[in-house]
């Protein structure tokens, strides 16, 4: 591939712990060589039907800030796209750079983007719990929305404006509505593929469902990712940023396209 991954069994200074499990065949991230994702005309289009009022709280848990809601039922779904059931939204979270030259997790023909979206659901028709399903195959669908500079995003904003208050780890602030559909671009394209959770405990439980088209954010909510902290209150201060995997091997994986 064009673009060189780090020593496989490093460790991640962000994790203190291997950046790859051993035996692993479907990791994330990955890069997605456009030419080579292969159209599947059985793919469907992914059905998004997201109920605002199950937001809970946003919270910083020394990785990203994540946005968790209700997944006590099918208020929030996603269905059909790759998927055979429905799968539940349980939380959001980003990935960002230091600087704007890169911060996301996957690259598109080897290109960073400055961040990356991950809305993260579980197969609650198989599974009885979020934690049992982290553990199996088809558990868990993430969509991944890339974010590029360029026009102030309004939805982004509502979340911007909490981030001050979660700027610490292990802080939490309650966050009652809102509808993360304004974060996904309306453009149905995307890529698929079979993968893993990109932080510990990086489990092969992952369809990967990754939007084509960008959103776009202005530099001044790039900067705000930017100011919260990995450490917890009364630590010495340590930026948040660089929350990103390094590339994994694509190995025996194709990643197949909904769109010609
Ligand atoms: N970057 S990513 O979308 O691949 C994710 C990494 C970790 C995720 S999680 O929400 O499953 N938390 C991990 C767990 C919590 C409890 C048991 S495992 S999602
Ligand atoms: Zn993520």
């Amino acid at each position: 591939a064009c673009c060189s991954y780090r020593l496989r069994d490093a460790l991640h200074p962000l994790w203190q712990s291997p950046l790859t499990i051993p035996g692993g065949t479907r990791q994330s991230p990955i890069n997605i060589q456009w030419r080579d994702s292969v159209y599947d005309p059985f793919l469907k289009p992914l059905k998004i039907s997201y109920d605002p009022t199950t937001c809970l709280h946003i919270w910083n848990n020394g990785y990203s800030f994540l946005v968790e809601f209700d997944d006590s039922t099918d208020r929030s779904t996603i269905v059909g796209g790759p998927l055979e059931n429905q799968y539940r939204l349980k939380q959001f979270h980003f990935h960002w750079g230091a600087i704007n030259d890169w911060g996301s997790e996957h690259t598109v023909d080897c290109k960073f983007y400055p961040a990356e979206l991950h809305l993260v659901h579980w197969n609650a028709v198989e599974y009885p719990s979020f934690e049992e399903a982290v553990m199996e195959g088809n558990g868990l669908a993430v969509i991944g929305v890339f974010l590029k500079l360029g026009a102030r995003h309004e939805g982004l904003q509502t979340l911007v404006d909490a981030l001050p208050a979660v700027r610490h780890k292990d802080t939490v602030i309650e966050f009652d509505v809102f509808d993360p559909s304004c974060l996904i671009p309306s453009c149905p394209d995307y890529w698929t593929y079979a993968g893993s959770l990109t932080t510990p405990p990086l489990t092969e439980s992952v369809t990967w469902i990754i939007k084509k088209k960008p959103i776009e954010v202005d530099e001044d909510q790039l900067e705000a990712f930017r100011t919260l902290l990995f450490s917890s209150h009364g630590e010495e201060e340590r930026r948040m940023v660089d929350n990103f995997r390094p590339l994994q091997p694509l190995m025996n994986r194709t990643v197949r396209s909904m769109s010609i």
